[in-house]
């Protein structure tokens, strides 16, 4: 399947950011959700840290979902890292962007959680540049809150507010834009990814996780 991102480019490349409802096939993501559902049954999601490797540290004050990384191991993840590997090749081509490769995991988050305002990448000191994110839940009712709420870099005024319903695809700079995930009141799914360019430093490649 061929894959047509000149919406989501365009307003990337305006804004700076970008959310389309129903982006994303309910096939598709109905077959998401239910494999996240399984990776949940089987207990193999873990409680999210904030940093990497030696900083990694468990901090529920900042965030309280668990996460899985993709990789490809089932169908529907090797459907969606597909996707993904088009709208890579997408950016480069219109942005020259350079994405090098994509890391995304499953995130869930239990009622009571929360992901405090912050930056996916701050400046100079990653390597994530553009970053994705597919909303899961069906029927998201919005007295559940959960909303993602997306940050003007300058001014500090909301500039949307995101329902997590099933399809929705959000995208955003990932150096640029801040967003917070409000509490939610119902298990709230979703995948989160991020396009990175390749922070090579001399022979030793840097992996995604
Ligand atoms: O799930 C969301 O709406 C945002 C998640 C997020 O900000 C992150 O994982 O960095
Ligand atoms: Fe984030």
């Amino acid at each position: 399947m061929q894959w047509d991102f000149s919406t989501l480019i365009d307003g990337l490349a305006e804004d700076y950011w970008f959310v389309a409802p129903d982006f994303v096939p309910p096939s598709l993501c109905q077959r998401l959700y239910d494999d996240l559902k399984a990776l949940d049954q089987a207990h193999v999601l873990t409680e999210a840290g904030i940093g990497r490797q030696q900083q990694h540290q468990l901090n529920q004050q900042i965030r309280g979902d668990r996460t899985h990384w993709l990789e490809g191991q089932t169908a529907p993840q090797k459907d969606y890292l597909e996707m993904m590997r088009q709208l890579k090749d997408a950016l480069n081509r219109a942005l020259f962007l350079g994405l090098f490769e994509y890391e995304s995991h499953y995130a869930l988050y239990p009622p009571g959680t929360f992901y405090r305002k912050h930056l996916d990448s701050l400046k100079g000191r990653s390597n994530r540049v553009v970053t994705t994110i597919l909303y899961l839940n069906p029927q998201w009712d919005e007295r559940n809150g959960g909303e993602m709420v997306m940050y003007d870099p300058n001014t500090g005024q909301t500039v949307t507010r995101v329902t997590p319903q099933q399809g929705t695809l959000a995208c955003f700079m990932s150096e640029l834009m801040p967003h917070e995930v409000r509490p939610t009141q119902a298990d709230r799914a979703s995948i989160t990814g991020w396009f990175r360019i390749n922070a090579s430093l001399g022979p030793v490649i840097d992996p995604a996780l």
